[in-house]
């Protein structure tokens, strides 16, 4: 049977990774020594949006604190926050076996290039996961709805079967760039939900964050037109036409925008969860690209570098901010387009 390693057992590796285990496939996990004290304590629940539910006992868990648990790995999925790639990909480079595959489940667009520098002579494929998982109690619960995406590779045909097992299949697509855009489109809302302090149902079902989020997505959007990159459709409507939908009143957004409400009550932006826990965030990685684009293309990036800033701020501050969504989208018409732009 191949062997699978989640490098990075946090809410997506222990989901992806819970998943995979309960449906049969050989895995191992690599994480901090909180999460394997919590799996050889209650072993490893899972549950998603739709109900489903799922459980690994601990004797059936093979966990390590350190890289070791990859070295005999055909496949090692990389699901640590982007700060901590550049880490984990040096400690792969020490044991990986030379035909190991490697796949990047995080956010973001620059973690493959990491991965590869550190790797140039292994398989590292772009991945993305549609979803939000949320840690809550000693449960790995999905809120929300998506399949899994990956570049194609033929090395990956022979863990098809494991990850349909599993009810994750594996969608390949020759090309990802677009995928991650339109992922990182979306994962914008990412520092407002951080900074609303929220959950994401609640602060969505808001207009003044909702304002806040299409002018981040206007930005990007426009250089994205600029640097002729088209991104993916990953909703129901396409990526240009969703500032247009945010901007509808909260009464028609539960009708017309019901697919991006559709997520647990409970569910927050991963970034939202490192502030909570005190963490770095991963706003260079996203909103960060953005900013990089409009360097690239001699423009600016205004809204996006003032949520990096503010982000940055709330790192550094002791009390968590709450931002209200009209105080944030008077901050954010001030650092960019004005008023004419909403
Ligand atoms: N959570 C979500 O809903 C979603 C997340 N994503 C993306 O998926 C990626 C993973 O996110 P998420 O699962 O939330 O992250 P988590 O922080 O929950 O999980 C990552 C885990 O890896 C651990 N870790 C980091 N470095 C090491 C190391 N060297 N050795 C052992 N363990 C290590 C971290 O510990 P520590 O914190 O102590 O460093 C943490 O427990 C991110 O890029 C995120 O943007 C994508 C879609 C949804
Ligand atoms: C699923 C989504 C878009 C929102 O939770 C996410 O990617 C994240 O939290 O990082």
């Amino acid at each position: 049977m191949m062997k699978i390693c989640i490098y990075g057992a946090g809410a997506i590796g222990c989901y992806i990774g819970g998943r995979l285990r309960a449906s049969g496939s050989h895995v191992s996990l690599i994480g901090r020594a909180r999460i394997g004290d919590e799996l050889r304590q209650h072993g490893l629940s899972l549950s998603d949006y739709r109900g489903q539910r799922w459980h690994v006992e601990p004797n059936a868990i093979v966990f390590a604190t350190d890289v070791s648990a990859a070295q005999d790995a055909d496949l090692v999925l990389v699901t640590v926050k982007s700060a901590a790639t550049a880490a984990a990909a040096a400690e792969l480079a020490d044991v990986l076996k030379p035909n190991a595959i490697v796949i990047s489940f995080q956010n973001g667009l620059s973690n493959t290039d990491v991965l590869h520098r550190a790797l140039p002579h292994h398989t590292v494929l772009e991945g993305m996961v549609p979803f939000n998982v949320v840690h809550d109690g000693h449960t790995f619960h999905q809120g929300s709805e998506g399949e899994l995406e990956v570049r194609e590779h033929a090395g990956l045909y022979a863990f098809l079967a494991d990850f349909k097992r599993a009810g994750l299949p594996l969608i390949e697509h020759f090309d990802m760039l677009p995928i991650q855009w339109a992922k990182l489109l979306l994962n914008l809302n990412n520092s407002i939900n951080a900074l609303a302090n929220l959950p994401l149902k609640t602060e969505l079902s808001q207009l003044d964050y909702r304002r806040c989020l299409a002018l981040a997505q206007r930005e990007a959007l426009t250089l994205l037109r600029a640097a002729k990159i088209e991104p993916a459709k990953l909703t129901p409507i396409p990526a240009h036409w969703i500032p247009r939908l945010l901007n509808v009143p909260d009464l028609l957004f539960t009708r017309l925008g019901a697919k991006m409400l559709t997520i647990d009550p409970q569910a927050r932006s991963s970034m939202s969860d490192d502030l909570a826990a005190g963490r770095m965030t991963e706003v260079d990685w996203i909103n960060g690209e953005v900013v990089r684009l409009a360097q690239q293309l001699g423009r600016e990036a205004p809204v996006n570098a003032r949520l990096i800033e503010l982000i940055h701020r709330a790192e550094r501050s002791e009390i968590r901010p709450s931002w209200k969504g009209s105080e944030l989208l008077a901050e954010l018409l001030i650092a960019g387009p004005g008023t004419d732009r909403l």
